[in-house]
């Protein structure tokens, strides 16, 4: 496994308060790493540590399988980022401000400035000077200037704050494209559960300084499926009458006493009344409808959890 980004007991206190408490965490190349906490959880203060704007307290940070020093110029150089909020000089042009950020990257490149617009469908924004956007229009003006200089990774801190639902979805868009047809690794921070759900592929859950959970969502929505679960004497039977009389063929059969169905299309009154018709015993019925939410919440309140 290739990892663009690893930390190693990264930690950082801030006048003797620790922040970020030993933070072990690892960006797979081509992902969407979603970094998941609520405010004030040391996101960003992990970001800044990232991209060198802070320097950490103890700990290591391994990026593209080196290791981050404060001399790493050339390294900063394939990341692009947003950290807080993007600023930039605000009566200049769109065109103006990345081309003074690709010469301080020691990048420049015109025709890479009009794509990095084009890509983030910033238009018919000539002449407009940057105090005149919108601010859904400086979060995508952020985007371009953080992919103008074509890096492998993108570190963004919260870009859909502050966004109405279309312009999240337009962002949330944009981060699939550059993910999926440009190949770039992208590190991308929320309080938002229905936002990183959506987006990452990997979930870093951060809550008071510490990653309490690094985790694939496919390997979450696996361990969090809903079912029912019938206890019975006779398992054999109902998997029998549930897939022979039913045609249900997604169920596991759980020790000798309990058969779960993951297929609930078939009401619950069919599959019972089908048991019984059967001659199954029931001995008790339960329905697991936990969300990925209640699993979040779960994990906020209390620590570690297996997926
Ligand atoms: N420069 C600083 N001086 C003192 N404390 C700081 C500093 N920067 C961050 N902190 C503290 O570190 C903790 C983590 O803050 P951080 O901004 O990293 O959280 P976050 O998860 O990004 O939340 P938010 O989304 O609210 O920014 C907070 O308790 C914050 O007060």
């Amino acid at each position: 496994m290739t990892y663009v980004l690893q930390t190693h007991r990264l930690s950082k206190s801030f006048k003797g308060k620790e922040s970020v408490s030993e933070v072990n965490m690892k960006v797979k190349q081509g992902e969407i790493y979603g970094f998941l906490g609520p405010n004030g959880a040391g996101k960003t203060t992990i970001m800044k540590m990232l991209t060198n704007l802070i320097k950490p307290t103890s700990g290591e940070i391994e990026l593209f399988g080196e290791k981050l020093t404060p001399a790493s110029y050339t390294m900063l150089g394939r990341i692009g980022s947003i950290i807080e909020y993007p600023i930039f000089y605000d009566k200049l042009t769109a065109q103006a401000n990345l081309k003074l950020h690709c010469e301080y990257m020691g990048y420049y490149n015109k025709k890479a400035i009009g794509e990095a617009l084009e890509l983030v469908q910033l238009r018919g924004i000539d002449g407009k000077p940057v105090k005149d956007f919108s601010l859904g229009m400086k979060q995508r003006l952020g985007i371009a200037r953080a992919i103008a200089t074509k890096p492998e990774l993108l570190i963004l801190d919260e870009p859909i704050n502050g966004l109405d639902p279309v312009g999240i979805k337009e962002i949330r868009n944009l981060l699939r494209i550059l993910s999926q047809e440009y190949g770039i690794s992208i590190l991308v921070s929320s309080h938002l559960l229905a936002e990183i759900e959506q987006l990452a592929d990997t979930i870093g859950v951060i809550n008071h300084g510490r990653l309490i959970q690094e985790v694939s969502l496919e390997q979450i929505r696996e361990t969090n499926a809903e079912y029912i679960e019938f206890q019975t004497n006779d398992c054999q039977k109902a998997a029998y009458v549930l897939t022979q009389h039913l045609n249900i063929s997604n169920i596991r059969v759980i020790g000798n006493r309990s058969i779960r169905v993951y297929d609930l299309s078939i009401p619950l009154a069919q599959m019972n009344k089908a048991l019984i018709m059967n001659d199954v015993a029931l001995e008790s019925i339960h329905q697991k409808n936990s969300s990925l939410e209640e699993y979040f919440i779960g994990l906020l309140n209390g620590g570690e959890q297996s997926a």
